[in-house]
């Protein structure tokens, strides 16, 4: 058999490159445990939206950061999340939260539990992870063993967002995303960036099965050289 020693992934970028997908996609075919950091924030923001928080006030969320109990699946075919014990899968992917997610997700107070949230997951992997966000590589897992960035155009994005959302208006979705992306780059607190040693990959042209083998290829070239 393979002695495989647990592999760490990163995987950045910006909405609607493939990252989730692409992670899945390539924890499924290795083995690996997928963790979808996006979601974290997205479950915390629910939280905060649910309870009445205001999330135009960085104090009261900072206040409340500490309250919800966020936890994860890692199983690439199944990556339950709930807060609570309740199950937010379906209620996290709400414009609503889309909207409130950068303004929360910018407070430190939020980004230093997830990121201890996520550090104790990739450490409790026993053959490793795929790690998807923002600032995996730079902050979360700056020792990861492959840092992965995608990049895709603005229109390739919007595209592709606005056929998950049934009937959304691709150019309303296109702003959007600069918005978010703009916000999730200039935010003071571990901005969404490519680490200096991440392998950038665009995705504008290739499809999902051509991003997924580029990555498995790296990872499989990583393990080789161990
Ligand atoms: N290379 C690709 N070509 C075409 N569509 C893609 C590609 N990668 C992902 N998609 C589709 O684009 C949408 C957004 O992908 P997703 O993996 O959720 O991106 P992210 O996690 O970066 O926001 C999904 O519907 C997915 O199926
Ligand atoms: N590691 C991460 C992951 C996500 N975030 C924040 C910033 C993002 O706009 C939101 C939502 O991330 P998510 O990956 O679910 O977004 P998309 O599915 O790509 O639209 O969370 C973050 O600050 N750090």
């Amino acid at each position: 058999m393979e002695s495989a020693a647990p592999v760490i992934v990163a995987i950045d970028g910006p909405s609607g490159t493939g990252k989730s997908s692409t992670s899945k996609a390539v924890a499924a075919q290795l083995g690996l445990r997928y963790l979808d950091t996006g979601a974290q924030y997205r479950a915390i923001t629910w939280w905060m939206v649910t309870n009445g928080i205001d999330t135009d006030d960085p104090q009261a969320i900072a206040a409340a950061a500490g309250k919800p109990e966020i936890v994860s699946g890692t199983d690439p075919a199944d990556p339950a999340i709930t807060v609570d014990g309740v199950d937010v899968s379906g209620p996290i992917r709400t414009q609503e939260v889309t909207a409130r997610v950068s303004a929360v997700s910018a407070v430190p107070e939020v980004r230093a539990r997830i990121t201890e949230l996520q550090r104790s997951i990739a450490a409790a992997a026993e053959h490793g992870i795929v790690v998807e966000g923002r600032d995996i590589g730079t902050t979360v897992l700056p020792d990861a063993d492959l840092k992965i960035f995608l990049t895709a155009s603005a229109e390739a994005r919007a595209a592709r967002r606005s056929g998950e959302l049934k009937g959304a208006d691709v150019n309303a979705t296109r702003e959007a995303l600069i918005k978010r992306d703009a916000a999730d780059s200039s935010r003071k607190t571990s901005p969404l960036a490519k680490a200096d040693d991440a392998v950038e990959v665009d995705t504008t042209d290739l499809t999902l099965a051509q991003v997924v083998e580029c990555v498995v290829t790296l990872v499989e070239e990583k393990r080789a050289g161990k």
